[in-house]
């Protein structure tokens, strides 16, 4: 399948992130690939709720290097992960919601487990609420590296669908396109929020 790069929805998926309060300070990157040896990424340190295709650079999604020599996220690492393990990948999100944030330190196990919502569905392939949903959660890291090489040993243990949680910091989530990677977003996003809800008001 050849698909034309994706980068107009990608800001455009900024944008709507932006507004939803998801990526907060200079909180949040988001890349989509070009093809099997390159992806675009956003540049380190930006406000990525007002980026234009401007503020997007070439990564290597072996290497981690940028040719032009500006700065990509500090968590390209991790975009090119998912770019490595996941060739139907075209497109990931990392974004710092509270919901995310906060129910990542609530969960003390190595996996979130959602059920009972109708609302699971909004993630490819799940087609029924009485099905359970894992979500890794992983410890957080400053050194992407050791994270990145974390997250790729689980994926050789279990099944890593749709995304991943780092505790204390945000999410993760990724798609065959911008599309399908901004419903995964709200759907997550919709999932822990219930799930937040429901934990307050019945004191779990
Ligand atoms: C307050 S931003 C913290 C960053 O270290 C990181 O977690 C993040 O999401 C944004 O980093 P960036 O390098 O701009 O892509
Ligand atoms: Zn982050």
């Amino acid at each position: 399948m050849t698909h034309h790069l994706q980068l107009t929805q990608l800001v455009d998926a900024c944008r709507w992130i932006g507004a939803k309060g998801w990526a907060p300070a200079t909180g949040g990157n988001m890349s989509v690939r070009q093809d099997d040896a390159l992806c675009w990424l956003s540049e380190s340190g930006k406000d990525k709720g007002s980026l234009t295709t401007d503020d997007f650079l070439q990564v290597e999604i072996a290497t981690n290097r940028a040719p032009s020599g500006r700065k990509p996220s500090a968590e390209t690492g991790l975009h090119t992960l998912i770019y490595r393990l996941f060739p139907q990948a075209n497109a990931v999100l990392h974004v710092h919601t509270v919901n995310a944030t906060v129910l990542s330190r609530l969960t003390k196990t190595p996996e979130l487990s959602i059920s009972g919502f109708e609302m699971q569905k909004s993630l490819s392939g799940q087609t029924t609420h009485l099905d359970t949903l894992t979500i890794p959660v992983f410890d957080n890291d400053q050194d992407i590296d050791a994270l990145a090489s974390r997250i790729a040993h689980y994926a050789q243990e279990r099944p890593l669908n749709y995304g991943f949680l780092l505790r204390g910091h945000g999410l993760t989530c990724w798609g065959r396109d911008v599309a399908e990677a901004r419903r995964h977003l709200e759907g997550l996003e919709f999932l822990f929020e219930c799930e937040m809800r429901l934990r307050q008001l019945e004191r779990l």
